[in-house]
């Protein structure tokens, strides 16, 4: 493989900066990981304290010039995206095929599949995991499309029961698809927008579990989520209510005064084994899940929702744990640098 020749000036001064850095000529190959993020993601990710620890690791991070081509750029040991659009995810496939030996996270068709909530939840539910350590599924859902006549039929028809979750079809990333609602009666579902998937809502006594996965790390947040609809409320009220972005608060459930059969967390083996085959499945290294258990049981867990490459800013030790991921990356080779120049 050839590298260009801003490639090649890339290569050598990060190469130098790495020995300047590390005191010890090319000990360790330096590993270059290229990001593509949104601002905000940067702002969130590209934290000092990330920065600093993966300079001390022999981990550059450099900003990839969405105009300019990606084989100019670099040389990369892995790339890191979460950008969406034709254009790049061309780019990247282009440069994927000129550059098979570095690591793209994640595949741009494996994002794909996250961003249709129906086709989200598919593998949690085909997985059909259970074991002595509890039971994890996903709550019954189905979706409406602007071609179904009566949504109000459709509910009838599958006998989903109320409240029902409403939630935009689509995960561009956009705010308007994080709208969510709560659709207390069937004549209100007529309120409600298509494309969208109706999802049985399950009492959880208000605290989710948000399961962060970097490769084969996994870490385990409370998060606080909407409170238990009582019988006596379903009957009482009616209609369809926007509810807020409550579990991606920043604000962690973790030092709450909580009812502790709802504040346990899930077992660790459990969520080790979604993790460990969702990624298999999903064919995903980066991405959390939120997770509930249904309220007055202790093993009955609902997968509710996957986001790819999520706010790991608000993962503890996240830096700890994205630089010992990153890490696994540095190839082994006789030559000091990661790509061989022939
Ligand atoms: N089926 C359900 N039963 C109970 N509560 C639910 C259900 N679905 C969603 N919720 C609540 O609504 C919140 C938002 O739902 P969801 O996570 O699907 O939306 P999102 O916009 O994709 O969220 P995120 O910001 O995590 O990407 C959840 O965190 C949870 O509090
Ligand atoms: O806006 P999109 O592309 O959909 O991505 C969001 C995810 O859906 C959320 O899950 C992230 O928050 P959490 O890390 O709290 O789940 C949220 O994290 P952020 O608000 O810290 O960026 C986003 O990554
Ligand atoms: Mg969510
Ligand atoms: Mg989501």
């Amino acid at each position: 493989m050839k590298l260009t020749d801003e490639a090649m000036r890339n290569k050598d001064s990060i190469g130098d900066q790495h020995e300047a850095d590390c005191g010890e000529a090319g000990a360790t190959p330096p590993i270059v990981v290229g990001y593509a993020l949104t601002p905000k993601k940067i702002t969130s990710f590209m934290q000092p304290k990330l920065e600093n620890l993966a300079r001390s690791k022999g981990i550059t991070f450099v900003a990839i010039d969405q105009n300019r081509p990606l084989s100019d750029q670099g040389p990369f040991d892995v790339v890191m995206h979460k950008l969406r659009g034709t254009e790049w995810y061309q780019a990247l496939e282009d440069f994927r095929q000129d550059h098979p030996e570095v690591t793209i996270l994640d595949p741009p068709e494996s994002i794909e599949h996250l961003r249709n909530r129906e086709s989200m939840l598919q593998d949690v539910d085909d997985m059909k995991l259970s074991d002595s350590c509890g039971v994890v599924g996903v709550p019954r859902q189905l979706v409406v499309t602007a071609d179904d006549s009566s949504v109000f039929d459709v509910v009838t028809k599958a006998g989903l029961n109320l409240p029902l979750v409403a939630k935009p079809l689509v995960a561009d990333g956009s705010q308007k698809f994080h709208e969510l609602s709560l659709a207390y009666d069937q004549n209100s579902l007529c309120e409600l927008e298509p494309p969208l998937v109706l999802q049985e809502f399950v009492n959880h006594g208000g605290i989710l579990f948000k399961v962060y996965v970097v490769g084969e790390a996994i870490k385990v947040v409370r998060r606080y989520s909407l409170p238990n609809v009582t019988k006596s409320e379903l009957s009482k009220i009616s209609g369809v209510f926007r509810f807020p972005r409550v579990s991606c608060a920043a604000a962690s459930a973790e030092d709450a005064d909580l009812d502790p059969e709802v504040a346990e967390l899930p077992p660790q083996p459990l969520l080790e084994r979604l993790a460990k085959e969702l990624r298999r499945r999903l064919g995903l290294q980066l991405f959390n899940l939120d997770i509930i258990r249904e309220y007055g049981t202790r093993d009955r867990f609902y997968v509710i929702d996957i986001n790819y490459f999520p706010g790991y800013g608000k993962m503890p030790d996240y830096e700890l744990i994205f630089t010992d991921f990153l890490l696994s990356f540095r190839r082994i080779k006789h030559n000091k640098f990661p790509h061989n120049i022939n």
